[in-house]
């Protein structure tokens, strides 16, 4: 089914709204199964939310996140997702939380692939929330068009996690695949801007997730959209 699509006044709101209807859900989830699991995105539009989630007052002992993808560069480098999440969700009481990271610190994620993916199965898996992102490009997470990786992230017997290669970013980058955001009990995905608006009405009438990898997570999601 498609999407559900709320629209904010403004990007605050969005990111004052996303945060607390979040908590309001991983309140629920660990109220009713004594755990919650989600994957959050990098970039630049989750950062306020993500600050704002942070310091919502929950058990977060009791809440295991992971990241819906990673660049390959060290976790103290400006580019890393998870240098982003110690700044904004785990700057405040969500650092109770475990972590299950996407970066294994080897030169490039083949190396390390075998061990994330094993400690996503052991911690992270399955999720119950997926909040994601989207380029105009149509990526979301690091499925991006015309990258290597690509096909196997699509693909119904994906692995959990896999390395992604494309022009457009400096570093390698690893994903979870689309069957793994697709079995999330939920997605929200984030998007502000006219040129993500316009990417999101082609993705809507795109039929092809290898042109527009967002296709992959986009039913039954829930869009938030600010200008
Ligand atoms: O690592 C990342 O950058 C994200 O996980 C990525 O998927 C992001 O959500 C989109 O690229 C949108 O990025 P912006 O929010 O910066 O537009």
């Amino acid at each position: 089914m498609s999407p559900k699509i709320i629209e904010y006044p403004s990007r605050e709101a969005l990111s004052e709204g996303v945060a607390g209807l979040v908590a309001r859900r991983l309140r629920t989830l660990v109220d009713e199964r004594g755990i919650a699991r989600i994957a959050v995105p990098g970039g630049t539009t989750p950062g306020a939310m993500l600050e704002r989630l942070g310091r919502e007052r929950l058990d977060w002992e009791k809440v295991v996140v992971t990241l819906t993808d990673e660049r390959w560069v060290p976790t103290t480098e400006p580019r890393s997702n998870q240098k982003l999440l110690a700044e904004t969700l785990f700057a405040g009481p969500a650092a109770a939380a475990t972590f299950s990271p996407l970066y294994g610190g080897t030169a490039e994620p083949a190396g390390s692939l075998p061990a994330v993916a094993a400690g996503l199965e052991q911690t992270a898996l399955p999720l119950d929330i997926a909040v994601l992102g989207m380029g105009a490009d149509m990526h979301t997470a690091s499925l991006f068009p015309g990258s290597v990786g690509l096909h196997e992230a699509l693909a119904e017997d994906a692995p959990v996690v896999v390395a992604i290669r494309t022009g457009d970013q400096p570093e390698p980058r690893v994903t979870l695949s689309a069957r793994v955001l697709r079995g999330a009990g939920e997605r929200h995905i984030l998007i502000t801007g006219t040129a993500k608006r316009e990417a999101l009405q082609r993705a809507l009438a795109a039929t092809d997730p290898l042109q527009a990898p967002i296709r992959a997570v986009l039913e039954g999601a829930t869009v938030h959209f600010a200008e």
